[in-house]
């Protein structure tokens, strides 16, 4: 069962990703971050390789791709905020 991430867990849990280049959202429960590539085959690349962990994961970003930026929203809409699912694929996609 996904659950919003309580108070703590934002602290240990969001806290690294938002010294890695993570925001959070003033408007609403969800976190964003614009990765740059060197052209548009780099970032459709990652966003190809990303896309398969949102699928195998059932949990899907909110993103646009302009040439070799990627701009990526996260929040878990069953709980309309922020879970553990969204910190999982900020951490792979860190990672990629
Ligand atoms: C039915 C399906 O499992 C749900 O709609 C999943 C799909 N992907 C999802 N992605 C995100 N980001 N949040 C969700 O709540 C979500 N729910």
């Amino acid at each position: 069962m996904t659950e919003r991430l309580s108070d703590t867990a934002r602290k240990t849990v969001l806290g690294p990703l938002l010294d890695n280049g993570w925001e959070l959202l003033g408007d609403r429960d969800a976190m964003r971050k614009t990765f740059k590539f060197k052209d548009f085959t780099e970032a459709f690349g990652w966003m190809t390789r990303a896309a398969m962990f949102a699928e195998k994961w059932d949990h899907h970003p909110e993103w646009s791709n302009t040439y070799n930026t990627v701009v990526v929203t996260l929040t878990t809409h069953d709980v309309d905020g922020l879970s553990a699912l969204d910190a999982k694929l900020a951490r792979k996609m860190d990672g990629l």
